[in-house]
C-alpha cells in the first residue's frame, strides 16, 4: 500500500526548532502512537500536520498533495481531530455532536439528507451508543463522551483521524475499549489512526507504529523496534527511582520479573548486578558468590539481601 501521509525533511517549532529532520510516512490502515516527554513538541507536530502552525522547513503531503495547497475544507475532508475532553458544547446531544461531523461537507445552513441520517444512526449503533442517542453530552460518562467525539470524527469520514490523548481520563476497561475501537477502525475502515498518549504501555499493544520524539529527533518505526532500541521505553527502567540502583540478573516469567524489579528498585540504592534471581517452582533462587538461598516470598528477600 502506498504512503498516504508523507513528511519530507520537515522541521517543527516556533522561533526555536523543537523537532528537526523529520522524514516519516503513514499508510492507510496503520495505527501510529506518538510519544515523548512533556514539552518535546507533540502538540506542535499535530498542529503543524493540521496546517495550524507553519513548518520551519520541509513539506507535508497528504495523498500526494502538499498541505500548503489544501484549503481548510479540503484538509478537513482528509483529517479529523479528536481532542481529549475538549470543550463540551452545551445543549448538544450525542446525535447532535456526531451529526456535526457531517457539516464539514456542506454549507452550515444545509439540512442533512436521509442517507446522512442513516449513516449517523449506523455510527451511533456501531459505537454502542444507541441508548444515549438523545442524552446531553455533559450527562455522559467519560468513556461514552470519548466515543461520541470519535463518532463525530467518523461522521466527518476522513481517511486520517488524529486523537490527542484519547485515553487519559478513562479507567482501564474504557481505555481498552477505545483502543480496540481504534484498532478496528484502522483495520476495517482503512483509516490512518494517529494518536498521542502518555498511557503508551497499554497503547503500544494496539499500535503498529510508534513515533517517538527524543532529543529533537523523531524516531519512527514498528512499535516493538522503537521500544527495543530505546532502553528507557523497555518495561522496568521506567520505574528507576534511585539513581544508584543497578538491577540483578533476573530469570523469570514477565510478571515475576517486573514485580521483582519494581520491589528491588524501591528498596535498594545499590548495585545488585552480582546477584542472580531465578524463579523456579514458585520460589526465588537467589545466588551470589557461590551462595544459593531460596526465598518463598518477597518479604523473605529483604532479610536475605541484608545478609548476603
Ligand atoms: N505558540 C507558541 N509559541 C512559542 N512556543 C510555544 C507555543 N506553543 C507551545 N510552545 C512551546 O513549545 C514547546 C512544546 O510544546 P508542545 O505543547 O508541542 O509539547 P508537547 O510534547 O505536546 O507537551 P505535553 O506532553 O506536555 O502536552 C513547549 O516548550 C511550549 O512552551
Amino acid at each position: 500500500m502506498k504512503n498516504y501521509l508523507h513528511i519530507s525533511n520537515a522541521e517543527f517549532g516556533y522561533e526555536k526548532t523543537l523537532i528537526s529532520e523529520v522524514n516519516s510516512n503513514l499508510k492507510l490502515g496503520e495505527i501510529c502512537l506518538l510519544i515523548g516527554s512533556n514539552g518535546v513538541g507533540k502538540t506542535t507536530l499535530i498542529k503543524s500536520l493540521l496546517g495550524q502552525i507553519p513548518l520551519l522547513k520541509g513539506e507535508i503531503f497528504i495523498k500526494d498533495k502538499n498541505i500548503k495547497d489544501l484549503s481548510k475544507e479540503d484538509l478537513a475532508k482528509q483529517i479529523s481531530v479528536v481532542f481529549s475532553k475538549g470543550e463540551i458544547p452545551p445543549q448538544y446531544t450525542v446525535y447532535d455532536l456526531i451529526a456535526f461531523g457531517k457539516y464539514i461537507h456542506y454549507p452550515y445552513y444545509f439540512k442533512l439528507n436521509n442517507d446522512d441520517k442513516k449513516e449517523i444512526d449506523q455510527i451511533i449503533e456501531n459505537l454502542h451508543l444507541s441508548e444515549f442517542k438523545n442524552t446531553y453530552l455533559h450527562q455522559l460518562s467519560d468513556g461514552n463522551l470519548q466515543k461520541a467525539f470519535i463518532g463525530r470524527a467518523l461522521a466527518q469520514n476522513s481517511p486520517i483521524i488524529f486523537l490527542d490523548e484519547p485515553t487519559t481520563h478513562l479507567d482501564e476497561e474504557n481505555k481498552i475499549m477505545i483502543l480496540k475501537l481504534l484498532r478496528n477502525l484502522a483495520e476495517n475502515k482503512d483509516k490512518i489512526i494517529f494518536f498521542s498518549s502518555h498511557d503508551w504501555r497499554i497503547a503500544k499493544e494496539f499500535a503498529d507504529k510508534i513515533w517517538y520524539v527524543k532529543d529533537k529527533i523523531l524516531q519512527h518505526g514498528i512499535s516493538e523496534d522503537i521500544i527495543l532500541s530505546n532502553a528507557e521505553l523497555a518495561a522496568p527502567q521506567i520505574f528507576n527511582i534511585h539513581k544508584n540502583f543497578v538491577p540483578p540478573k533476573i530469570s523469570a516469567p514477565d510478571l515475576q520479573k517486573e514485580l521483582l524489579y519494581s520491589f528491588l528498585q524501591k528498596n535498594y540504592q545499590k548495585n545488585l548486578s552480582h546477584i542472580h534471581f531465578s524463579f523456579l517452582n514458585n520460589n526465588w533462587n537467589i545466588s551470589s558468590n557461590n551462595q544459593e538461598i531460596i526465598a518463598k516470598k518477597f518479604e523473605d528477600i529483604i532479610d536475605i539481601l541484608t545478609n548476603l
